[in-house]
């Protein structure tokens, strides 16, 4: 793991949370990015190296949308930058960690992604994420 790459925040009004987190920021989201094989529309914020992602569903089956169902807006996940995300892969499958997809999948901010479960990552949503070259 190189980085904190982002923290995903669910939010269920993507225009009202990316004009409070501009305030409390002090800076405007640099993109917005609809992932349709997530069912997210995603606003993201550069702060130093690290970035917000807030996203809201776009659909009632994302992921988005029932976690905020089933509990609240708020932080979702913390995403890691790797450089190899095929070897990690590998790396945590045999560290036991809880692998949700092996293969990984086109995510926002031209990104190859992979998710773990949260019951092997101390009840924390984790996702890895390689820059696509
Ligand atoms: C890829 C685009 C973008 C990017 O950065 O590029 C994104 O980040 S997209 C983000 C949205 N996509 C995902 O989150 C994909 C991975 N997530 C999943 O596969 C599911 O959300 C999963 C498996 C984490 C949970 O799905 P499930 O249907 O099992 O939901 P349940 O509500 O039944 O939860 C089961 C269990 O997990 C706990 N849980 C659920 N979500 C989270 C979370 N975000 N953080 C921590 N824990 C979570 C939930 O509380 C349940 O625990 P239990 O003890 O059984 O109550
Ligand atoms: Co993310």
């Amino acid at each position: 793991m190189r980085k904190i790459e982002h923290i995903g925040i669910a939010v269920a009004d993507l225009e009202k949370s990316s004009a409070l987190f501009a305030r409390l920021l002090g800076k405007e989201h640099f993109k917005t990015e609809l992932v349709e094989g997530e069912g997210v529309e995603t606003s993201f914020f550069q702060l130093g190296e690290t970035k917000v992602e807030l996203l809201q569903a776009t659909r009632e089956d994302s992921p988005i949308a029932k976690y905020i169902d089933r509990k609240s807006e708020g932080v979702h996940h913390i995403a890691f930058d790797v450089e190899d995300i095929q070897a990690e892969v590998e790396r945590l499958k045999a560290e036991g960690f809880e692998i949700l997809n092996e293969t990984p999948k086109l995510g926002a901010d031209n990104k190859l992604v992979v998710f773990l479960h949260p019951r092997s990552t101390n009840g924390v949503l984790v996702e890895l994420c390689q820059e696509i070259s």
